[in-house]
């Protein structure tokens, strides 16, 4: 499988307003590798995720495409979608495992009903085994499940179908540090297996850990994309410069002030107010291009 982003955009109509979500986006996500897509809140990353998905609400307008192998996911009808894509051929690891999975029923019915719904011949037990779960812990109902527990159930209902291609949307949100390490070792599992993975994280720490590649994503733009090896050795784009500053680990040094609204944003670099760079040039807004080879 491969993933083919091509001049993506999405724009949302409000009433008086206009909110730019994602704005020509473009990246490829080959077999068998985890792509880390990093930012701060609300420039656009589940935005991105959603559309691949065509879960978009009505007051959205798509343009550009995301070629899945050869199907179209943004023109493709949604019957096409809910059949063949989500679930079989995307699978979606969510953001809170324990708020996904339904209270009233044990985890072995969730997972009964979704092998079903697929059509899959695999028993709920097999499915655990390989989410790394015991068959006992398929009795449990979710709220006597440990997080790790919450976090392999859901992997497993994502991994139902036997998607290639898993998306990943914050799924270490309020994990603490040994469950994040479990988490991404699980990924990076999954990609070595052949599956490829975007992982959607405002967590670098946890993006280092499993990508093989980064893209950064300012106000509704990727600014930068690269290997994670390039990446996180000597970042070209001052916003990611300032993303790595802000570890704990490295400056601790947070970039000063906010990303703009969407709804109004500059002709220029959108980055200009907040970069200790800032020249006349970032009046027009820049083009992505290749500082060095798969770095953009
Ligand atoms: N249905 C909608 N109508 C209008 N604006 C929307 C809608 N959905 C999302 N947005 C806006 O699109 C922008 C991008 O949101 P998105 O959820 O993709 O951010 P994000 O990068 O995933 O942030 P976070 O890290 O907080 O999850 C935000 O400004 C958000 O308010
Ligand atoms: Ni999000």
């Amino acid at each position: 499988m491969k993933l083919h982003v091509e001049g993506l955009s999405v724009r949302f109509r409000l009433p008086g307003a206009v909110v730019q979500a994602v704005t020509d986006a473009r990246f490829t996500l080959d077999q068998g590798r985890c792509l880390a897509l990093v930012g701060e809140s609300g420039c656009g990353k589940s935005v991105m995720a959603h559309a691949l998905l065509g879960l978009l609400p009505a007051n959205a307008a798509v343009t550009g495409h995301a070629w899945l192998d050869d199907l179209d996911l943004i023109t493709a009808p949604e019957q096409v979608l809910a059949r063949q894509v989500r679930g079989r051929r995307i699978g979606l690891i969510p953001q809170s495992p324990a708020a996904h999975l339904t209270p009233v029923r044990t985890a072995r019915a969730q997972l009964a009903e979704t092998l079903r719904e697929l059509g899959r011949p695999d028993t709920p037990d097999a499915l655990a085994r390989r989410a790394g779960l015991r068959p006992a812990d398929l009795d449990r109902y979710p709220h006597q499940l440990s997080g790790g527990m919450a976090q392999r159930v859901a992997n497993a209902l994502a991994l139902a179908g036997d998607p290639p291609l898993l998306l990943a949307d914050e799924p270490t949100t309020g994990l603490d540090r040994p469950l994040v390490d479990a988490t991404m070792a699980e990924l990076r599992r999954l990609c070595d297996e052949g599956r490829s993975v975007l992982l959607i994280t405002h967590d670098l720490r946890a993006a280092e850990q499993v990508a093989d590649d980064i893209a950064v994503m300012y106000a509704s733009r990727i600014v930068e994309l690269a290997s994670a090896r390039a990446f996180f050795d000597g970042p070209r784009h001052p916003y990611a410069q300032g993303l790595l500053d802000a570890l704990p680990t490295r400056a601790f040094t947070p970039i000063p002030g906010q990303p703009p609204e969407l709804t109004r944003l500059p002709d220029g670099c959108a980055f200009q107010p907040r970069c200790p760079r800032a020249t006349a040039l970032c009046e027009e807004q820049p083009v992505l291009n290749e500082v060095a080879c798969h770095h953009a």
